[in-house]
């Protein structure tokens, strides 16, 4: 059985995700100790506070001294500034991961400054919410979700297993993917999704016809459930938008085309393309829904404790 205990883990960045993962590793005690560094002091307080960690600290570089696990959980384009910020005062030996939504572009910032000697493995919780800070992270947010490693070519394979199992222990199921793949994946079932709620809630508020009020008192589930999604970080979407731009923008193409489609087939009254679209757009619904993956499902995770117990 691989080893999931860490003697030292630093957590930079101390956000939804950051604060999710202290959370977790404190309930299990998976490390004997827990630092925290973010950028600001008001959320390095907040963190103490809540007793996220044992020792908190304004310097990445202090934070990651002796640590044999940094988890970097900042949006992605600070992960070169934070990898600079570390690199010489890694432990060697030690392994560094971080959580950022886009992959290709956390490796090209980060990989160049990691010493030899050092485990660099990229990963991705597909878990989350549209809150941000230390008080949105919760205990189990990763459980029954998939965790997503993309491996670079001089990944060391203990340190991955050591890593998957970090990650199997938070409760998370884990894949291993090229980082140009996930970055393709994600760029629809993540990344569309927030730029077409971010567009919707944008035109609705640019209507002159539709006051901000009629907004507000009639936004019945469709819309309400865009808001969610366009509630999200900025910060955070901004860089997502700048770091993942080729899948992105490739994706948008396919979507606008697709957009076109629909139009055309309401404009001259075809029906039964709307309705095939609609009866296969629905069969995916209920794919989700089979494979354990609605969230909102009450009994959500539940799948993760049962493959534990057996
Ligand atoms: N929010 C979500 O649902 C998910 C987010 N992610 C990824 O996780 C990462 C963190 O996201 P959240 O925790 O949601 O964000 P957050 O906004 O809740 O927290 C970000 C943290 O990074 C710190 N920070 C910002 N800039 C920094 C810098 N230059 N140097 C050091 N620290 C800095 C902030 O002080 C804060 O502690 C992002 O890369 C995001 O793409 C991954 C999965 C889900
Ligand atoms: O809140 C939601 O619906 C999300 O989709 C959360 C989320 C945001 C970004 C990620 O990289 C992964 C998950």
């Amino acid at each position: 059985m691989t080893d999931v205990h860490f003697d030292k883990i630093a957590l930079i960045g101390i956000g939804l995700i950051g604060s999710s993962i202290a959370r977790d590793v404190k309930d299990q005690g998976l490390a004997r100790e827990i630092v925290i560094s973010t950028r600001s002091a008001e959320t390095l307080k907040r963190a103490e506070e809540l007793a996220l960690g044992d020792n908190y600290t304004l310097s990445a570089a202090e934070a990651v001294e002796g640590a044999d696990l940094v988890v970097v959980s900042v949006p992605v384009g600070a992960s070169e500034s934070v990898a600079r910020q570390i690199a010489q005062h890694l432990k060697p030996g030690a392994m560094v991961t971080d959580v950022g939504s886009t992959k290709a572009s956390v490796i090209a910032q980060m990989a160049p400054h990691m010493p030899s000697g050092i485990h660099f493995i990229p990963g991705h919780p597909i878990a989350g919410t549209e809150k941000s800070g230390p008080d949105a992270g919760f205990l189990g947010l990763f459980k029954g979700r998939w965790c997503i490693l993309t491996p670079i070519p001089e990944t060391d394979a203990g340190a991955l297993a050591r890593l998957r199992a970090f990650w199997e222990a938070l409760g998370s199921r884990v894949d291993e993917m090229d980082p140009q793949h996930h970055d393709k994946v994600l760029a629809i079932v993540s990344h569309l999704p927030h730029i077409i709620a971010y567009n919707i809630v944008g035109t609705a508020d640019d209507l002159e016809t539709v006051t901000e009020s009629e907004v507000i008192k009639y936004s019945a589930s469709g819309f309400r459930d865009f808001t969610r999604l366009a509630a999200s970080d900025p910060t955070m979407w901004r860089d997502v938008c700048l770091h993942n731009r080729d899948a992105i923008l490739e994706m948008l193409a396919r979507f606008s085309e697709d957009l076109a489609y629909l139009q055309r087939a309401i404009r001259w009254g075809e029906g039964d393309k709307l309705f095939e679209l609609f009866t296969r757009t629905r069969a995916i619904r209920r794919s989700i829904v089979e494979a354990g993956q609605d969230v909102d499902a009450p009994d959500f995770g539940r799948h993760a404790l049962d493959e534990k117990k057996s």
